[in-house]
């Protein structure tokens, strides 16, 4: 079995007593917080250079600790500072190190200063009450995972996203996966470009499949992104965004590595 099925199969565990219908109206409720909270569709889309999604990611799988972090607000405030576009919070605990509160105490904080930036709710979401509690703790957008969903899956997570107005990040790694991906209409593709298997990095992932996507798409490159020579590999096959975690939380110098990434 390899990493991400362990996890999923873990997870389809830790949320099971949480599972119930949710309604359209309890998800349609946080739409129209979606201004305050900002658009993370737009975030990306804006910039004309390369946008970053900055990752608090204390700890994970492959890399084992990270950082010794304290309240995610201090990451938050350094990603802030150095002129990050949107954040991705780890907010699964067994793997990651993460809480729902990683997420929601960044969000709150950036609302009482209105002065937010969009953040994605990155967790291995399989259930729409993963969603409405995603939009509770004022997420911008979630994460659905191809390789670990059923197209009814996919469809019912989207559903839900659309109706409490979050964007949607679908995260492939192979051709399979992004016909997958467009077809459920994704306005948001991320190549996810760890081998979850292997625990190995190949920016060639994001060569061969980001070339191929539909032009409306917003293309992400993922993982193993350390430096600028890596963001300007990534950014010369069409990538618009990259979501960074580890080289950032490890940055001796986090504006600069912004800097460069921005610059790339
Ligand atoms: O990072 C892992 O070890 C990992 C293992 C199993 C499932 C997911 C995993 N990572 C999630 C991510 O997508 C990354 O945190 C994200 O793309 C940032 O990667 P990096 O910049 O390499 O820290």
């Amino acid at each position: 079995m390899d990493k991400l099925t362990e996890i999923m199969n873990w997870k389809a565990q830790e949320i099971a007593e949480r599972i119930r219908p949710v309604a359209d109206h309890e998800l349609a409720a946080f739409a129209q917080e979606a201004p305050i909270r900002g658009s993370f569709l737009q975030a990306l889309k804006a910039p004309p250079r390369l946008a970053v999604i900055s990752e608090i990611k204390r700890r994970s799988p492959s890399a084992g600790q990270i950082k010794d972090l304290g309240p995610s607000i201090e990451q938050a405030d350094t990603y802030l500072a150095a002129g990050g576009d949107c954040l991705s919070i780890l907010t699964d605990n067994k793997y990651f190190g993460g809480e729902l509160n990683d997420l929601s105490s960044v969000t709150e904080k950036f609302k009482a200063q209105k002065n937010g930036i969009p953040c994605l709710r990155k967790d291995f979401m399989i259930h729409p009450v993963q969603v409405l509690e995603a939009a509770q703790a004022g997420a911008s957008a979630i994460l659905i995972i191809v390789r670990a969903l059923t197209d009814q899956q996919m469809t019912a997570l989207r559903k839900a996203a659309d109706l409490a107005g979050l964007d949607s990040l679908y995260e492939i790694h192979s051709e399979h996966e992004l016909e997958r991906a467009v077809a459920q209409d994704a306005k948001i593709i991320g190549v996810n470009n760890r081998d979850l298997a292997k625990f190995t990095t190949d920016l060639a992932f994001s060569e061969r499949l980001i070339p191929q996507f539909p032009e409306h798409v917003v293309a992400v490159s993922e993982s193993g992104i350390w430096n600028k020579e890596d963001a300007a590999r990534v950014r010369a096959c069409g990538a618009k965004a990259i979501l960074v975690g580890e080289a950032l939380m490890k940055a001796p110098d986090t504006a600069q590595l912004m800097a460069d990434f921005h610059n790339a």
